[in-house]
């Protein structure tokens, strides 16, 4: 307050000089012969010069040892990275882990953020189902972006609740039936009951389901140059005359049966896929599934594994529909997730129903 003081009073000094007396327009001459005494009487006042040699010191001393540890920095990065690629993508060059030699005769310094694979956001619809919920998973597990888009008819918030702390993670509660937009880079589409129990519940609204959410979800991939993969199902060969299906089988469905709105729903939604692509140049895929089972399937599911399992709980009779002659193939949900993933570094451009 003292100094601040005496700057004020002096300053008033000065403008209390009669203009008359000053040569006209030059202040700053006027200043001049004072202000090198008084800089240093205050340099030299209370200890100040002693702090600015203090100051130097601790600012030497940070850019003396700054290289060091910038190359430390790159290094702790470059592991993280490295790992998280192995992680990612499988088929990761080797020559990847060359970025370690971070101290050894190669380049220096700070490793570049997003060197690794880029960071995909990925909208998975259906993504709070069964399946869903472990492609969300294996999605996040390879360092993606999710967002995971359900109404909640089938699928479980419970399914994904370990990932709600992940901010990498996005749920919205919406119904594909209703257009949405989204700037994302892949699309998994898989919201649609699978279970007859439940897509008989409402037919109209399954096939609607299929039919249209289909459609909103491949505009959607056609506005933003989306990759998209339709979980189609092995009822598309209907009551099939072939055993096995090959994909070229175009199966045997009756357009009127109980089932129809499934099986009709779901070949139309591939017929939607395929002239997408043919006619907009949509990158799609389309995944036959055949019957899966794995955790969290619903108990009352009502498909012949989950029933199986909720009988011998209940230590009921396992129930065996008609003669029992039936077959069909089953596979584990994380076989399925796999092969469904698309891999970040895989070319798709050959186009074929897997
Ligand atoms: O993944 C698929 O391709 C399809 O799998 C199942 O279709 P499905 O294999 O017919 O389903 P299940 O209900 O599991 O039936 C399998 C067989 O077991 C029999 N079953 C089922 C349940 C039961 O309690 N007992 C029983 O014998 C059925 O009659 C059928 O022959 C699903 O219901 C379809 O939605 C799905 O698209």
């Amino acid at each position: 307050m003292k100094q601040l003081h005496k700057q004020m009073s002096s300053k008033r000094d000065e403008e209390t000089i009669p203009m008359s007396q000053s040569s006209p327009y030059s202040p700053k001459t006027l200043k001049h012969p004072r202000s090198l005494p008084r800089s240093l009487h205050y340099l030299f006042r209370e200890q100040r010069l002693l702090f600015i040699l203090v100051g130097i010191l601790i600012g030497s001393t940070f850019f003396i040892l700054q290289p060091s540890l910038s190359r430390l920095g790159a290094a702790e990065s470059t592991s993280l990275i490295t790992r998280s690629v192995s992680y990612a993508v499988t088929d990761s060059p080797p020559s990847r882990s060359t970025f370690n030699s971070g101290g050894g005769g190669g380049r220096t310094g700070r490793v570049p953020v997003g060197i690794g694979r880029k960071r995909l956001r990925i909208v998975v619809t259906g993504g709070a189902g069964f399946v869903g919920s472990h492609l969300v998973d294996k999605l996040i597990g390879r360092g993606d972006e999710v967002i995971v888009i359900d109404n909640f008819f089938t699928g479980r918030k419970e399914n994904l609740v370990h990932l709600f702390s992940n901010p990498r993670f996005e749920l919205i509660r919406h119904d594909v039936v209703e257009p949405i937009l989204l700037e994302v880079d892949q699309i998994y589409h898989l919201a649609c009951p699978a279970s007859p129990v439940h897509y008989k519940y409402n037919p109209v609204k399954t096939i609607k389901t299929n039919v249209m959410g289909t459609l909103n979800m491949l505009g959607l991939a056609k506005r933003v140059g989306a990759r998209f993969l339709l979980t189609s199902t092995s009822e598309v060969y209907g009551d099939p005359l072939e055993h096995p299906q090959k994909e070229t089988y175009w199966g045997n469905v009756n357009p009127i049966g109980e089932r129809s709105c499934y099986d009709e729903g779901k070949r139309t939604a591939e017929t939607l896929a395929m002239d997408y692509h043919r006619g907009a140049g949509v990158e799609v895929r389309i995944a036959r599934i055949f019957n899966t089972y794995g955790p969290r399937m619903c108990l009352d599911d009502g498909r012949v594994v989950s029933n199986f399992v909720a009988q011998t709980i209940r230590k009921h009779p396992m129930t065996v529909y008609g003669d029992g002659k039936q077959t069909r193939s089953f596979q584990y949900v994380s076989d399925l997730v796999r092969t469904c993933s698309f891999n970040g570094k895989r070319s798709c451009r050959t186009l074929q129903p897997w």
